[in-house]
């Protein structure tokens, strides 16, 4: 059997929520309140544990969902997938090239025109000046933008936006896809189309990472499934064995 995809082992991380120093309202009055006694804790950072001993391992063909109430990591942990976040303790290997798409417009500059930010998009990916204008025409034919490709992207509406950074972030070739709930944006065609290439991307990628509040997606595109709770796993393994409906 080939080596897995993705090895996630006992993954966990705190998020500094408030530093003592950023209290200092609140701190000057207890500071009062106690005597000055507070000074001495003014490193002191609180903190959340947004994850909590995860651990699971993705094989080529895995589609695996995470779900989990609000506030239960699973961006977080996308993040740690995608390279993004370093976990406090615990170790991810993942082989092969990650798209993530949740840092699409990471980088970009409102005065520059959709041409420039395509470009620094994908130079920001890694890709070499010409795999960059070898992608080009057909992000400019995917995103329907036309003469607005030309434009800064300041002038342009949400949806426009929307169909900018969809047409590059799919217009790179990936192994390993990691998704914040399933990518549509625009109007009706653009829409289409957009389900049409993301569903293309999905299957075609070695392995997928969708979070999502959807249950019916989780059934009818994932395999595999980690249920989190407050950080932590209530349930990793294959869809059909799972317990409880999503
Ligand atoms: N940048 C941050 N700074 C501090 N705390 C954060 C930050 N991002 C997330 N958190 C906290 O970490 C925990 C996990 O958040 P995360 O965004 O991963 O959850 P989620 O399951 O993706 O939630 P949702 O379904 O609402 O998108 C939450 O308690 C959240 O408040």
């Amino acid at each position: 059997m080939s080596a897995p995809v993705i090895e996630a082992e006992h993954l966990r991380l705190h998020y500094p929520v408030l530093s003592m120093r950023a209290r200092s309202l609140r701190n000057a009055v207890l500071n009062r309140a106690v005597g000055g006694r507070l000074l001495k804790a003014k490193h002191e950072t609180v903190t959340v544990l947004a994850l909590d001993g995860i651990s699971f391992t993705l094989e080529e063909g895995d589609r695996l969902a995470i779900i989990g109430p609000n506030g239960s990591g699973k961006s977080t942990l996308l993040k740690v997938l995608a390279g993004i976040y370093e976990p406090d303790t615990g170790r991810v290997s993942v082989r092969g090239k990650v798209s993530s798409f949740l840092d699409l417009s990471f980088g970009l500059e409102h005065e520059a025109t959709g041409r420039e930010n395509v470009k620094t998009m994908l130079r920001l990916k890694g890709l070499k000046k010409d795999e960059i204008e070898a992608r080009i025409p057909e992000i400019v034919a995917f995103s329907g933008l036309e003469n607005y490709f030309e434009l800064p992207v300041r002038t342009y509406s949400s949806g426009m936006f929307a169909r900018l950074l969809f047409s590059t972030a799919t217009a790179i070739d990936t192994d390993v896809l990691v998704m914040d709930e399933w990518l549509s944006a625009g109007d009706a065609e653009f829409v289409e189309r957009a389900t049409a290439r993301m569903n293309a991307m999905f299957s075609s990628a070695r392995v997928a990472v969708l979070a999502t509040h959807n249950p019916k997606l989780v059934d009818t595109v994932c395999n595999k499934v980690l249920v989190l709770e407050k950080g932590k796993p209530l349930y990793f393994g294959l869809v059909k064995d799972s317990p409880g409906n999503f």
